[in-house]
């Protein structure tokens, strides 16, 4: 019999995924460089070209549902949810996967979902400084962003922003667009901006989430 090797995704590092819990529970957020391996990344990275040259992007904008709008003063990228298409998203995932059973074995948060879209930020594109959910009608729990950049110049731009919870005009850290960079934090506490590149950005958004009613309603996703 054929011996098919599994789309099992490349085990997460013990250490890394331990250095990213006590991060999340120490400060709320993390960084983790060579996180995803570069094989993936650049899998990645050539589907979201395909996808932009083939003009399947949507170009992002703010707020869910009937509340939906387009804000290019607030940001400015263009994105293609992701939707197991193929075998490179089907091996991120899996790896989400991984680290949502880790983190709720660690947290208690009650993670039970993930959606992640490609975002391809054009020159001059930025995300003004913002939270990805709501405290208390937060159904995004955790963050995340993937990076898919090989070789990215120091004055490239781009850098992901992170500021103080309690002082969005304190940052605390700056995080280069690198491939293989991730990073994670809860989504409610932790303003964070993507400053204006200089050049074609590429990156997997993503939040872990729980369900939410509001009023009754059921909480769309997006
Ligand atoms: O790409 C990044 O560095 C962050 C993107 C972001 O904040 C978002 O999509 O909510
Ligand atoms: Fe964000």
């Amino acid at each position: 019999m054929p011996h098919h090797r599994p789309a099992t995704p490349p085990a997460l590092n013990e250490d890394a995924l331990t250095r990213l819990v006590d991060a999340l529970v120490e400060k709320g957020w993390f960084v983790g460089e060579r996180f995803i391996d570069a094989e993936l990344c650049q899998a990645l990275r050539d589907e979201l070209w395909t996808l932009s040259a083939n003009q399947a992007l949507t170009e992002a904008g703010i707020g869910r549902g009937a509340r939906y709008r387009l804000r290019r003063d607030v940001r400015g990228d263009a994105i293609h949810w992701l939707d197991r298409e193929s075998q490179a998203q089907r091996r991120y995932l899996a790896v989400m996967e991984t680290l949502q059973q880790q983190i709720n074995r660690a947290l208690y948060l009650g993670l039970f979902e993930f959606e992640a879209h490609f975002a391809h930020y054009p020159p001059g594109a930025f995300y003004k400084t913002h939270l990805d959910s709501f405290q208390g009608r937060a159904n995004r729990i955790v963050s995340t962003v993937l990076y898919l950049n090989p070789d990215w110049p120091a004055d490239g731009g781009g850098e992901m922003a992170i500021y103080a919870s309690d002082d969005a005009d304190r940052e605390l850290a700056r995080v280069l667009p690198e491939a293989g960079t991730f990073v994670c934090f809860l989504s409610d506490r932790v303003p964070h901006a993507v400053l204006p590149t200089r050049h074609p950005r590429a990156s997997i958004a993503g939040w872990f989430r729980r369900n939410a009613s509001l009023a009754g309603l059921v909480d769309p996703a997006r």
